[in-house]
């Protein structure tokens, strides 16, 4: 699965410690991430992520453009929902892109939690069924 990992400035502490605990079940997928999260979550588990732009440079229009050609299965985001974002158009179109492509999308650490069980549990299979197809 490729999966999109994302947080802003106030959430990236809990984005290390989300990475650091599933690393074991993140490490058996394809990891992308905007700049910033990126780098810290390679330097707090070693993991190997593919980096965008950092969000206010277009990193989320880059995941944006990568669910609409289908090179995206599920997107983890954790938002700051009590500061003001000045990209705060492209957040809602990656959200946006999201809902038209179908792609599982949560925002905060416990839905993140949850996903990250389901995925490892086997439940997202229906996405092989659709590219296989
Ligand atoms: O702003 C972001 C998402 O909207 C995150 O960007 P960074 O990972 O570069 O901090």
């Amino acid at each position: 699965m490729k999966i999109a990992l994302i947080a802003h400035d106030e959430k990236k502490k809990e984005m290390i410690t989300f990475t650091v605990s599933y690393k074991h079940i993140l490490a058996q997928h394809e990891l992308f991430a905007t700049g910033t999260t990126g780098t810290r979550i390679t330097e707090a588990t070693g993991l190997d992520v593919y980096r965008f732009n950092s969000g206010p440079l277009g990193g989320d229009q880059q995941i944006g453009a990568k669910i609409s050609e289908n090179e995206m299965d599920l997107v983890i985001f954790f938002k700051d929902p009590l500061t003001a974002q000045p990209h705060e158009p492209d957040i809602s179109a990656l959200m946006r892109l999201c809902d038209v492509y179908q792609i599982p999308l949560v925002t905060n650490l416990a839905g993140a939690e949850v996903m990250i069980r389901a995925l490892e549990a086997g439940f997202f299979q229906w996405r092989d069924v659709i590219e296989n197809h």
